[in-house]
């Protein structure tokens, strides 16, 4: 019975339907994408693809795919690459264009729901981003400038007790990461995490993302997307705060925060009470509530902290390495507090005073284009009927139903952008100062701006991040004097989903006389 069910005519028919179908897969992307390069061994499987997801460093593995074939390249069947900043900006503005689901979905929190990046659907992902905006953008965030200051009292307090003139090393990479956490739970829901004034990580925050990242980017590598969906399999966030630890301990904190400020919120209005006026309360106001509420706020932990902690080390370790740039920066500032266009210390500069410091504002634009906080695959499905693009001048057919990423990396050192000698590889602030031709500069900044995103999926925190960074460069470098202990190997880092994960960036920090 058993050996006629193995070997009967049935068992026979279906390996070779399934052969057969596979076999389709590959002809029928063989043949859809032949017009486009690429090398051929992509062409016929995703196994180099996987190979490079999984090695940590899939952004270096598609710049040299876009070095070697141009702007738009086959990276694995059914898969593209691109590093055109114009047609990246036209997927994501033009209509048919959807998220990829076998990245986006796999970033759910909580396999049973979507937040609004994991989102796939263009109409619902639309309607939820409109009763955020006003949050995001800080015009009902009216604590956004002295909650960023808080922390950096904070983080100036914990260099200069702990580290600073003291015969001790510090981790920046972990630093950073503290830093970034306190500040998005402070302007979330006004409850810092406090991880920098204990120089401790006793929930293990940090230890739980990089599992997370890991096991996310494991999966999108081999496609195995879909067994988050297996109920009791995916992740599905904890309610118990007291036992549970890392990522489950942050949903379940989270959670009864969230509650708890829904509660208050409710109160209040029928009491008319005006509630503070936080991101938080800009959501509820606008209609975002319940369960959606708390996984938004989830997003924002997530979505707000690898990312600046990132940007913050890139610059960091650009400044370290550059005397030039350094110098010149540490000028800048001086001068600053010296003209009095700064307060002196203990005051902290004001966000909008760091956005006018030309010197300081082109080191962050820099140092964001040639190391990119956040890098692929943030893929793009084609409308179904296909699109017809143009690439170097040449009009390609993109089919329907095929995947699309941006390659940061090869798209912030694109040559028809930023010019075609090899400056383009070198961190040079001076870029975004000195360029005379008005044309080129407004290319270099639409093209810098993709790194946020573009159109109806930009990122909402980017007025946030960008306040941050400046005012956090400048009061660090106004303080202190930074060192890398290893320039050998500066820190360990991976890109895991798009993010990098960094640790060990070992410094050395001094006090600066300063004013
Ligand atoms: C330097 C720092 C940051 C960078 C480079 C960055 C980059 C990005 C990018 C590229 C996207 C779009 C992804 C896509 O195309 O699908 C995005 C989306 C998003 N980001 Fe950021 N981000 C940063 C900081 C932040 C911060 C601080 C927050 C929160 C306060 C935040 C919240 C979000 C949210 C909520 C989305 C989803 C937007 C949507 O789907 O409509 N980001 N970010």
């Amino acid at each position: 019975m058993i050996a006629d069910l193995l070997f009967g005519q049935w068992f026979k028919i279906g390996i070779v339907l399934i052969f057969g179908t596979f076999l389709f897969g590959k002809v029928k992307s063989l043949i859809q994408l032949r017009h486009i390069k690429g090398p051929a061994l992509n062409r016929i499987t995703g196994t180099p693809h996987t190979l490079a997801i999984l090695s940590g460093g899939c952004h270096f593995w598609y710049n040299k795919l876009n070095q070697k074939y141009g702007q738009l390249v086959v990276a694995a069947p059914k898969m593209l690459i691109t590093s055109s900043p114009d047609l990246w900006a036209r997927i994501n503005t033009h209509p048919g264009y959807t998220r990829s689901k076998w990245y986006y979905r796999n970033s759910r929190f909580d396999w049973r729901h979507d937040n609004l990046f994991t989102q796939t659907t263009n109409q619902t992902h639309d309607e939820k981003r409109r009763l955020m905006v006003r949050g995001y953008s800080g015009a009902e965030n009216l604590t956004l400038e002295t909650d960023i200051e808080s922390c950096v009292v904070k983080l100036l307090h914990l260099v200069r007790s702990r580290y600073a003139g003291q015969k001790k090393v510090m981790d920046l990479a972990q630093k950073t990461q503290f830093l970034a956490l306190d500040v998005i739970s402070t302007i979330s829901f006004s409850k810092c995490y406090n991880l920098l004034s204990t120089d401790e990580d006793p929930n293990e925050y940090l230890k739980s993302t990089r599992d997370g990242l890991w096991l996310g980017n494991f999966q999108i590598a081999l496609n195995l997307w879909w067994v988050n969906w297996i109920p009791f399999v995916g992740p599905k966030p904890s309610q118990d705060i007291e036992s549970s630890k890392g990522f489950y301990k942050m949903t379940a904190l989270n959670a009864s925060m969230v509650e708890a400020r829904e509660k208050e919120f409710h109160e209040q209005k029928e009491s008319g009470v005006v509630p503070r006026a936080d991101m938080l309360t800009s959501f509820m106001k606008n209609g975002l509530l319940g369960n959606d509420l708390k996984i938004e706020n989830m997003l924002q932990i997530v979505a707000g902290s690898d990312t600046t902690a990132g940007s913050l080390r890139g610059i960091f370790l650009y400044l370290m390495t550059n005397p030039r740039v350094y110098k010149k920066l540490q000028a800048e500032i001086d001068e600053a507090v010296e003209s009095g266009i700064v307060p002196k210390s203990p005051e902290i500069i004001k966000s909008a005073q760091a956005k006018e410091l030309i010197y300081l504002q082109a080191v962050i634009k820099e140092a964001m284009r040639v190391f990119s906080p956040v890098n692929n695959p943030l893929a793009r499905d084609t409308p179904p009927e296909g699109d017809t693009v143009i690439i170097d001048g040449e009009e390609i057919y993109l089919p329907g139903g095929v995947s699309i990423m941006p390659s940061f990396k090869a798209m912030h050192r694109n040559r028809s952008v930023y010019g075609q000698d090899a400056d383009v590889d070198v961190f040079r602030p001076e870029r975004w100062i000195e360029e005379k031709d008005e044309k080129r500069l407004e290319a270099m900044k639409q093209e810098h701006s993709l790194m946020f995103g573009h159109g109806p999926w930009q990122c909402l925190g980017k007025t946030i991040a960008l306040r941050e960074l400046g005012v956090v460069t400048f009061e660090l470098f106004r303080h202190f004097d930074w060192t890398l202990v290893n320039p050998e190997k500066p820190w360990t880092d991976a890109n895991y989903m798009g993010i990098h994960l960094t640790k060990d960036m070992w410094v050395q920090v001094e006090e600066r006389k300063h004013s």
